[in-house]
């Protein structure tokens, strides 16, 4: 074979070669830049025809892509200048419709057949197109899911619920920034930690530490099982609780093997503060902080049914502070309220943690003492201890706004042993009781309840139930007392109110306006009285002889406090036509000592119907001069007290003396009332007491009896 024969061999061969590894060959002169040798099967592809490849490929560099063309060229420089050892170059070709296709070139400078160095540059072109894209179509993927991980990311950094991703460990593997917010840690303090070498303790709901076992994570990991809105707070270094609500769930992998725990919480302290807010307004005494009714029930039933289970006793004890009121009126609610908050606190100090103190309004509170040792009378002896130590306390001076004040209490004992369905009520009712006894003992002291004071207790809701069917069956009458002038003329009566019981007889009003003053009650036999009196005023009206006379009526303090007080009694004087200006309400001095401009602006409505106010009792109360001088009253009433023992004591005798003139100072009427004998006639003429009132003018009667008495009566004594 010679030597083209040879060289064609090699050709045929390394064709079949290019073909069957997809590449074209080229080759170029370097020293007359001539191109030896086409990449035809490249033109071909790109389908440009042979004469267009022709044109074409003396400017080779015009089919590059612009963007691809200066890496192309800098290959090459690299090549041709020895830094590296193969010139190798991706780049993409303008096919003739306009498209880009990629193509890789591997060549290297080689010698020349003819022996002159670095003279050839051989390559190898072949189509990359569908590997490049198959690379952009994954770098697109990639940046897909790196910005859909992006944004997954900001959404769970943004996220108002924490998120902590634990291992199967318990170690913290991802965790959100809400989640550093909630439990007060950075992320670096939080990442990798397992749940027992946590720098953050859970607390429950009550803010007892939190078991480790109860953990979320540690729940799910030992049930396998999701959980859900469980309560705890978590303590932030050393702080008070941030409160979480936390639901925890498990995540498998395919092979069922746990993969991790999701842990999400959000913060419900807000929440739980309002709730924690409402508890305290529902169950606890907003002035001194106690547990207040509410709660002292709750926990005296607990107390009933632990004790009939333990069968040991307890007690209720009941403490009204003496002369509180007075305190209150005299010095103010400010200094009464210091005062209530201090006798708070001296109880809780003489109590065992097991036993509490409730406030249940105003200056009464009640202690309960739990299952006390010994027997009734051992356990009677303790508890008196306790009573007693209670007592003393409260009655050690007070130092408030600077002024030593005084007080004690009186305490009521009720002891029980086990208990039913509404023992809880009877205890207190048994512990109140005591406490009036400790009160008509003189106060300061404490007592027990006993059998008979039961007894008492027994009749008088019998009375107030039979009270409240008095009026519905016309039990109820009023009796008019007469009340004259220096002269002993009629100048009109008091109404006053009596019951008379199918059985119980004539009720004296001593006996049930207390128990009608308590409940409700007094206001339907409040406005009976007004309104039977009105009609009798209008009966009167139109009776010559009778027209002139006045009717004092008593008005009692809850009656007056309806707001709908002036708008009732308006009602009433439109009902029974009748001159108004001859009827009197008497009021008492408690009514106006306390909201005294609003007591101002209801007697001066009541005052604009026509009627004239009388202040009753007068010299009882805690009378202040500079009241007096506000109200709108025409006349004020000597209590019977005073009127008493006019004639031999010196101190009443002062007293009343002392009111008629502060009565002319004031320019107001004066009348004396429970004026019984001559003496005291006199001695109320001769100091200026011009009306009066009593038996010895007359007794409350029935209407028919006083009319009667008005038609025959002459003068007691010589006027
Ligand atoms: N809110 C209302 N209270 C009323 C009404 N009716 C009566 N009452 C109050 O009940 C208390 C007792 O009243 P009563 O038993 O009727 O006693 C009155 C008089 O009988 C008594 N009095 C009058 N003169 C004398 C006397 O010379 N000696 C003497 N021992 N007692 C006498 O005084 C009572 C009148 O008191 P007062 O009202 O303060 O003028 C009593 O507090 C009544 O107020 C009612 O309808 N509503």
């Amino acid at each position: 074979m010679g030597q083209d024969d040879r060289q064609e061999l090699d050709e045929e061969r390394l064709k079949l070669v290019l073909e069957a590894a997809d590449l074209d060959l080229w080759e170029n002169d370097l020293v007359s830049g001539e191109v030896t040798r086409r990449a035809a099967r490249v033109f071909g592809e790109l389908g440009y025809s042979g004469d267009e490849t022709a044109r074409l490929i003396d400017d080779l560099f015009s089919l590059v892509h612009p963007d691809d063309l200066p890496v192309l060229k800098s290959a090459l420089q690299q090549h041709m200048e020895g830094v590296t050892p193969h010139y190798r170059c991706e780049f993409r070709l303008r096919t003739k419709t306009g498209a880009w296709v990629w193509y890789a070139n591997h060549g290297k400078i080689v010698d020349s057949g003819d022996g002159v160095r670095g003279r050839r540059l051989i390559g190898v072109s072949f189509n990359i197109d569908e590997r490049k894209q198959s690379e952009e179509r994954v770098r697109d993927q990639q940046r897909l899911l790196a910005e859909s991980e992006s944004r997954y990311r900001e959404l769970l950094s943004n996220l108002r619920t924490g998120i902590v991703v634990h291992g199967p460990d318990t170690s913290i593997a991802y965790s959100n920034a809400r989640a550093h917010e909630l439990l007060g840690l950075s992320e670096d303090e939080i990442r990798g930690k397992l749940a027992p070498d946590r720098t953050w303790r859970f607390v429950d709901e009550q803010g007892a530490p939190l078991p480790l076992a109860h953990y979320p994570v540690n729940r799910v990991l030992a049930s396998g099982q999701a959980i859900e809105s469980q309560v705890l707070g978590v303590i932030q270094r050393g702080g008070a609780p941030v409160w979480l609500l936390v639901s925890a769930f498990p995540e498998f992998k395919g092979d069922g093997a746990l993969k991790q725990v999701v842990v999400n919480f959000d913060d419900i302290t807000p929440r739980k503060h309002a709730e924690q807010e409402i508890h305290q307004l529902a169950f606890y005494d907003s002035l001194t902080g106690l547990p207040n009714r509410r709660m002292l029930m709750d926990r005296l039933h607990e107390a009933l049914a632990a004790s009939a289970r333990s069968q040991r006793y307890g007690a209720v004890l009941f403490i009204d502070m003496d002369n509180f009121k007075a305190i209150n009126d005299v010095l103010g609610h400010s200094v009464g309220d210091l005062m209530l908050v201090e006798a708070a606190a001296r109880i809780g100090h003489c109590l065992r943690e097991a036993d509490m103190v409730a406030r249940l309004g105003g200056d009464e509170f009640v202690v309960l003492v739990a299952a006390v040792q010994g027997d009734a009378g051992m356990a009677a002896q303790r508890i008196a201890l306790i009573a007693e130590k209670i007592r003393t306390s409260l009655s050690a001076p007070y130092q408030l706004l600077g002024h030593e004040r005084h007080s004690s209490p009186s305490i009521g004992v009720a002891m029980f042993l086990g208990g039913g369905q509404g023992n809880a009520d009877t205890v207190i009712r048994q512990a109140d009781m005591a406490m009036y006894k400790a009160k008509d003992a003189g106060r300061n002291t404490f007592r027990f309840f006993s059998a008979a004071m039961q007894l008492a207790v027994e009749s008088r809701a019998a009375l107030e139930a039979d009270l409240r069917l008095a009026i519905g069956l016309g039990q109820l009458q009023l009796h008019y007392q007469v009340q004259v002038d220096a002269r002993q003329n009629v100048l009109g009566a008091e109404a006053l109110v009596r019951w008379r019981h199918p059985v119980r007889g004539l009720v004296s009003p001593l006996q049930f306006i207390p128990i009608a003053e308590e409940s409700s009650l007094i206001l339907e036999i409040g406005n009976w009285v007004l309104d039977t009196a009105c009609a009798q005023l209008a009966r009167w009206q139109d009776k010559p002889a009778l027209r002139h006379l006045t009717l004092a009526v008593n008005v009692s303090a809850r009656q007056f406090r309806q707001a709908d007080f002036v708008d009732m009694l308006r009602a009433i004087v439109e009902r029974h036509p009748c001159d108004v200006s001859r009827l009197k309400l008497e009021l008492t001095e408690s009514m106006v000592l306390s909201d005294v401009a609003e007591v101002v602006h209801k007697m001066e409505s009541l005052q604009a119907l026509g009627l004239s106010l009388s202040m009753d009792d007068f010299g009882t109360g805690y009378s202040s001069l500079a009241y007096l001088k506000k109200l709108p009253l025409a006349q004020i009433k000597i209590d019977q007290s005073f009127v008493r023992d006019i004639t031999t004591d010196a101190a009443d005798a002062v007293m009343v003396k002392t009111i008629i003139d502060l009565a002319r100072n004031f320019h107001l009427e004066v009348i004396a009332e429970g004026v019984e004998t001559v003496e005291q006639l006199e001695f109320l003429r001769a100091h200026g007491c011009a009306m009066y009132q009593g038996f010895l003018f007359g007794k409350p009667q029935p209407v028919e009896a006083f009319e009667e008495q008005l038609a025959t009566r002459g003068a007691v004594v010589p006027a």
